[in-house]
């Protein structure tokens, strides 16, 4: 079982990490303990399908969360981000809560580290002084508040002086971010840990495995982000799909005569009736109509109470909602998780037509995020479809979508040109964007994962 790798960092050389320490002198008036980092990721294919308990296929980013960190018997916790947009927090680190309601930043901290003192059953906890610093673009898909999540419990778990691998840090870490509210998958926390440098991964769950996927070589993958912002845990979008698909596949297992109670996720119901995901999506349409279910039917087709439904397939945000597509989001779920495998094979094949055939999957899974899905925008459809007018062979959202980020596979010998392009056609339109057009539009390498530094 691998573990979390300790490294060197030289401060003088390193100017970043160079800061963050005269940072935290400045805080503390002494020098870190250490260094803990974790990536951010950018998801190539396999979208909104990593809670169903399908596999997904990302990448590590460079950009990450860095946290200079130093232990002591004082029992408080003690936070300073060196992005003065968060502010600095505090508290008795033997009473952590999490408040659901406002999913601030110091809460993200906190899933990470009462995640990790509870899954190690650490009686008494080591005080923390730390500094957090992120270069990852906010609620732009590109995972920053799993980087934050990840990278608290990699410091809780140093300091107190656990040893877990990297697959008991990723899946403790999905389970832990929920505390936050949101029902997401395991996707953005495997990689973070998981990651190698210079290859993508297959993220596969139950068991968690990741495999290297090798990209093709004469392509690059460039990131292209829409500005708009949404904060997955401070709105429902997410989390209607969650239990949009639950109620999905509950209603499938029922119908096919499974004790479907005992389902939430339609990898384990595809498994269970022994389907191919092709002829998953066909029983799709012989058991779902089209159009939207109203509760109420729901209710009756699954034979609960309102009262029971919502203690069977609903969470907190999502009590309310009173119309269910599960038609589409089915039908989405099963086709992407086709693509993910069409990508790894082709990857694998190295057929001439690779880089057409991979582009195409990635234009096909837009076009499902986007229409069965519907968790894009106006102005990401219109971003991708700039990408692809500037010569991309493929491109997709990425990340949970209803904005945040686009990534686009370029020929490699088309990069500068296509970069020159989107920035004309999408960010060269807007006074707010074209001041910052280069940490929002970036080509991007496959990254490392996890890692301690000391100096
Ligand atoms: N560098 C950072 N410092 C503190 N908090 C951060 C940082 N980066 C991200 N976060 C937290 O994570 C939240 C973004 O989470 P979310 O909306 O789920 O987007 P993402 O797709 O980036 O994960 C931010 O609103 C903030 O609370
Ligand atoms: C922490 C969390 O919930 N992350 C989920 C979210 O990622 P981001 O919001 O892009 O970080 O959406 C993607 C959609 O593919 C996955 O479901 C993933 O598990």
């Amino acid at each position: 079982m691998e573990n979390v790798p300790v490294g060197k960092v030289s401060v003088e050389i390193n100017s970043r990490y160079g800061r963050i320490k005269d940072k935290f002198m400045g805080s503390y008036g002494k020098k870190p303990d250490y260094y803990a980092r974790a990536s951010g990721r950018v998801n190539l294919i396999g979208e909104h399908i990593d809670y169903c308990g399908y596999s997904v296929l990302p990448m590590a980013i460079e950009q990450d969360v860095v946290i200079a960190v130093s232990s002591n018997d004082s029992g408080r916790l003690q936070l300073v981000n060196t992005n003065m947009e968060y502010g600095m927090f505090e508290c008795d680190i033997n009473d952590l809560s999490i408040n659901k309601e406002k999913p601030v930043w110091h809460n993200y901290f906190l899933c990470g580290l009462k995640g990790l003192l509870e899954h190690c059953k650490v009686t008494s906890p080591k005080g923390l002084q730390c500094v957090v610093d992120g270069t990852i673009p906010k609620s732009a898909g590109l995972s920053s508040s799993s980087a934050l999540v990840c990278c608290a419990a990699l410091v809780t778990m140093h300091a107190n002086g656990q040893a877990l691998s990297k697959k008991e840090l990723s899946d403790m870490c999905a389970h832990c971010e929920r505390f936050i509210g949101t029902e997401g998958g395991g996707m953005d926390q495997a990689i973070s840990f998981m990651a190698n440098k210079g290859t993508a991964k297959l993220i596969e769950f139950n068991p968690l495995k990741s495999t290297d996927v090798e990209l093709p070589e004469d392509v690059v993958f460039v990131i292209s982000n829409s500005c708009v912002e949404l904060n997955k845990a401070a709105t429902s979008h997410f989390n209607i799909r969650v239990v949009e698909c639950r109620l999905a596949s509950q209603i499938i297992a029922k119908t096919k005569g499974l004790k479907w109670r005992e389902f939430k996720r339609f990898a384990d119901v595809q498994k269970a009736l022994g389907l191919t995901l092709d002829e998953a999506v066909n029983v799709v349409k012989e058991i779902l109509h089209q159009e939207p279910y109203t509760k109420e039917e729901v209710c009756g087709i699954l034979e609960v109470t309102a009262d029971e439904l919502a203690q069977t397939s609903l969470s907190a945000n999502t009590l309310d909602v009173k119309t269910f597509k599960l038609h589409d989001r089915a039908t989405h779920v099963f086709s992407e998780a086709n693509r993910v495998l069409q990508f790894k094979k082709t990857c694998d094949l190295k057929p001439a037509d690779a880089s057409v055939v991979l582009g195409n999957l990635m234009k096909d899974s837009h076009t499902s995020c986007r229409d069965l899905y519907q968790c894009s925008c106006d102005d990401l459809d219109r971003l991708v479809d700039i990408c692809c007018q500037s010569g991309a062979l493929g491109s997709r959202l990425t990340g949970a979508g209803w904005g945040g980020c686009a990534v686009s596979m370029v020929p490699a010998n088309q990069v500068d040109s296509f970069i020159k392009s989107v920035t004309e056609k999408y960010y060269g339109k807007d006074d707010r964007l074209k001041e910052k057009v280069t940490e929002n539009l970036f080509a991007t390498q496959p990254g490392g994962g996890a890692a301690i530094y000391l100096e």
